[in-house]
């Protein structure tokens, strides 16, 4: 095969006294191959051009022989052409005898040529295969990305909220058919409004970048998932059920994370923290939006608790009832519980 016309010569498979060789590579230039690839042929090579097809009928292979170190006397070659009638490489057949006459040289011509279409038609059909197996493969890859950007969230490369409500409403259908529990926490930046008016909507893009970051760092990536649900609105999704400490042990680990975010320079005066809220599905529950609006009423809560002043941000702090209530379906009243 032809790697470029101008250099090198690619062997796909060659024999040898009838004996399968190794094939080689070599240079075109200057062997017998190189005058199936000119239109011209010069006066020092005495070939006959039967079609495209070219051979050497006399002892013309000299700068061949001393070139490959080899002792063949003639030459018959058979351009291979693709479907767009581009030469792709050829057919060579090399003698260690010259061809007797002309008219011997012509016969294997012919032999050759005809060897040589069923070898053109082989090889395009399976150039034609790549090239199917090449359009399909570049077909999936843009699918997997189309999908992977459907689903992502463009500024902070976690789930959006459309995969929210998708995995949301796959794992509640489960919970109803099989019981198979679940969790949500949501979790909401404090007072980010103020941020984006110090230090612009960029910097608050970087904030939210910074707190995905630390949130996938307290993800377990396969089982857990982290959603953007909003602007700075997050979701975790979580399979099984927690107790309130189990509960109370993540809002903690989520909560320190945040308060370990390094914010750049400029930043360094904001206090980051979030509000957090948690539930799980209810048997009564018609749709997985209960279980979203209950862990709503929990974050928000949180964030009113945190409000008052003379409470530390940056200390955890879970809203004891909200929370108990997901889990045991009671309604007792509201005590909010801070964990300092
Ligand atoms: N930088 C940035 N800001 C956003 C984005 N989406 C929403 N916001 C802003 O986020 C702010 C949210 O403000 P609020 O809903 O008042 O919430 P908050 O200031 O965090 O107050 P609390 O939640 O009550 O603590 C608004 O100013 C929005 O413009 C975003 O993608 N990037």
């Amino acid at each position: 095969m032809l790697e470029s016309p101008s250099n090198t010569v690619q062997m796909l498979a060659a024999w040898r006294d009838g004996v399968e060789a190794a094939g080689w590579e070599f240079a075109l230039f200057d062997t017998p191959c190189e005058l199936i690839y000119r239109q011209d042929l010069g006066d020092e090579w005495k070939a006959m051009r039967v079609g495209s097809a070219v051979g050497l009928a006399e002892d013309v292979c000299w700068r061949f022989a001393s070139t490959r170190q080899t002792t063949y006397q003639a030459f018959i070659g058979v351009p291979l052409w693709d479907a767009s009638n581009r030469m792709m490489g050829h057919v060579a057949l090399f003698f260690n005898r010259t061809l007797s006459d002309e008219e011997e040289c012509r016969t294997m011509l012919e032999i050759v040529e005809l060897f040589s279409l069923k070898v053109q038609s082989e090889l395009n059909r399976m150039l034609l295969e790549q090239e199917r197996e090449r359009a399909l493969q570049e077909l999936k890859e843009a699918n997997s990305r189309l999908r992977h950007e459907s689903i992502t969230d463009s500024l902070t490369g976690l789930y959006n909220r459309r995969y929210f409500a998708q995995r949301i409403k796959e794992v509640h259908t489960r919970f109803k058919r099989s019981a198979e529990a679940f969790t949500l926490i949501l979790l909401d930046v404090d007072r980010f409004k103020s941020i984006n008016d110090a230090y612009g909507h960029d910097a608050g893009d970087t904030v939210l970048c910074y707190l995905a970051k630390a949130l996938r760092g307290n993800t377990r990536s396969k089982v857990e998932l982290l959603f953007r649900t909003g602007g700075e609105e997050f979701a975790m999704l979580l399979p099984g059920s927690f107790t309130l400490d189990e509960l109370t042990v993540i809002n903690d680990r989520i909560t320190r994370a945040v308060a370990q975010i390094v914010l750049p320079e400029e930043m360094a005066q904001v206090q980051l923290t979030v509000s957090i809220g948690a539930s799980g599905p209810k048997a009564e529950d018609t749709d997985w939006n209960a279980v979203y609006v209950r862990a709503d009423m929990a974050m928000y809560e949180a964030k009113k608790k945190r409000r008052k002043p003379g409470i530390d941000r940056s200390k955890p702090l879970i809203v004891n009832s909200i929370f108990s209530a997901c889990y045991r379906s009671n309604s007792e009243a509201c005590k909010l519980t801070p964990l300092v």
